[in-house]
C-alpha cells in the first residue's frame, strides 16, 4: 500500500459547500449570542446602578444558585453539557459582579451617578 493512501481524501466541492453553509449558520449564531449578551449586560448595568443607589451587595449567591439550577435543567433538556452551562453562567456573572463593584465605586466618589458604562 502506498503511503499516500493513508492520507485523508482532499475535500471535494460538496464538502466545501457544506462547510461554508455550516459556517454561515455559526456566524449567525455567534452574532445572536453577542446581541443577547449585550442586552443582558444592559440589564445588569441597571441592576448595578440600582444596587449602588441602595447600598446592596454586588453579589447575591442565593440568586446565583437558583440561576445555576435552572440553567442546568434547561441545558439537560437541550442536550447541552450542564457543567458547561454552569461554567458559562459563572463566567458571565463574575464579569457582572466586577461591573457592579466598579459602579458602586463610581457612585461613592461621584455622588451617586454612574456616568459611564464599562465595556463587558
Ligand atoms: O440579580 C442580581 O442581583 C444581579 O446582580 C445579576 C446577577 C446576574 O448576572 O444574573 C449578577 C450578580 C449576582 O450575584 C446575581 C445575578
Amino acid at each position: 500500500m502506498a503511503a499516500h493512501e493513508d492520507l485523508p481524501a482532499p475535500a471535494g466541492e460538496d464538502a466545501h459547500d457544506e462547510l461554508l453553509s455550516l459556517r454561515q449558520s455559526i456566524d449567525n449564531i455567534d452574532a445572536a449570542l453577542i446581541h443577547l449578551l449585550a442586552e443582558r449586560f444592559k440589564c445588569t448595568q441597571q441592576v448595578g446602578r440600582l444596587k449602588a443607589r441602595h447600598g446592596l451587595p454586588a453579589a447575591d449567591p442565593a440568586r446565583e444558585l437558583l440561576q445555576i439550577q435552572r440553567l442546568r435543567g434547561l441545558a439537560e433538556d437541550a442536550r447541552l453539557d450542564p457543567a458547561f452551562a454552569e461554567k458559562f453562567l459563572n463566567f458571565i456573572i463574575a464579569e457582572v459582579i466586577h461591573h457592579h463593584v466598579q459602579i458602586a465605586g463610581q457612585d461613592s466618589s461621584a455622588g451617586g451617578s454612574a456616568a459611564s458604562t464599562p465595556a463587558p
